[in-house]
């Protein structure tokens, strides 16, 4: 009868009602931040990151300290540098992954990549994204891929949330975290580690200090053509606090990747296949092979080849 399609509807709603704010209470609610345990971070770079010994102690070290600090007096910055392939994005995942449940599926975790879109356009959005995303959840972390390609306008409107005691319109950026990745530097890296080659020493024993690396990664920096001035301007003001070296890789590493591609797709750890793999991809100098053209990059796509055999 009318009256019992009348109650029926009424639950209907209700019940759609009730749905429809549980759905919106959930992807409104922030996810949990795993709590930050700096032996795995370290057990996960020693396992997943090959032949990246200062990338390692410089990362653990830089992001086990700005986590145990309950009030950071400004956001952490990472400015990672090296030639293609090397690892810069996937130690980004690594981090994000010790920071969130959802690693670097996380809503909190940003990456942006440059792409030529209009820089007025887009330095608006962008400042009105970090804004709202770190004062709905401090914890947030930005990665700003090819760094090098960004136009001065866009750098100029991070700039500020990156500064000791960084307040932007009454939120604090103190609890975020900042990585850009470029290729900027790449080749003094690159120079350097051959050098050691050449003299016979061991990778391992580039420092940080080596030749002053650190100084002649920020020179090269002001060097580049397009963002050098602005980027600068980060490092004059100190802002950055770590630049980051990736070595190129060599075959053994490159070898390495290519077991851990095979250890993802389920396959069994052929040795042999993995070397055959490595040495299949582009090396330089070209008459030594010393260090793999493209790093770990395109391993995946090499293997499948190979496995289709
Ligand atoms: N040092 C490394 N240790 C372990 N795996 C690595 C390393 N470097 C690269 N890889 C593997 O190769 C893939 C490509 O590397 P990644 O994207 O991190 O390079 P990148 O340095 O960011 O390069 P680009 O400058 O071209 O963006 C990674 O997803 C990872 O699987």
């Amino acid at each position: 009868d009318n009256e019992s399609m009348v109650v029926a509807g009424g639950l209907i709603i209700t019940t759609s009602v009730v749905l429809v704010s549980v759905v919106i209470y959930f992807t409104t609610q922030p996810e949990p931040l795993r709590t930050f345990n700096p032996a795995g971070l370290k057990s996960d770079l020693g396992q997943a990151l090959f032949g990246q010994h200062i990338v390692s102690d410089v990362v653990l070290k830089a992001v086990s300290s700005f986590m145990a600090d309950s009030n950071p007096n400004k956001p952490l910055v990472l400015s990672f540098h090296g030639t293609a392939g090397t690892g810069k994005n996937h130690v980004s995942k690594i981090i994000a992954r010790n920071l969130y449940t959802k690693g670097e599926n996380s809503k909190h975790v940003h990456t942006f990549i440059y792409d030529n879109q209009d820089p007025n356009a887009y330095s608006v959005w962008l400042k009105q994204f970090i804004h709202t995303s770190v004062e709905n959840f401090p914890r947030s972390t930005f990665i700003f891929d090819e760094m090098d390609k960004m136009q001065p306008q866009v750098i100029d409107v991070i700039k500020p949330f990156l500064d000791y005691n960084a307040h932007v319109n009454g939120v604090s950026f103190h609890k975020a975290i900042f990585i850009f990745l470029s290729n900027t530097g790449g080749k003094v890296i690159a120079d350097l580690a051959l050098d050691f080659w050449r003299e016979g020493r061991k990778r391992e024993e580039i420092k940080m200090h080596s030749r002053d690396l650190e100084i002649m990664i920020s020179e090269s920096i002001s060097k580049n053509e397009k963002s050098g001035f602005w980027h600068s301007s980060l490092i004059e003001h100190h802002l950055i606090d770590h630049f980051i070296p990736f070595l190129p890789l060599e075959l053994r590493h490159v070898r390495q990747c290519v077991l851990a591609e095979m250890y993802y797709l389920n396959k069994t750890l052929d040795a042999h296949l993995a070397d055959k793999v490595a040495r299949d991809m582009p090396f330089f100098p070209k008459i030594h092979r010393v260090f793999a053209e493209k790093g770990c990059k395109s391993v995946r796509q090499k293997l499948a080849l190979y496995v289709d055999e």
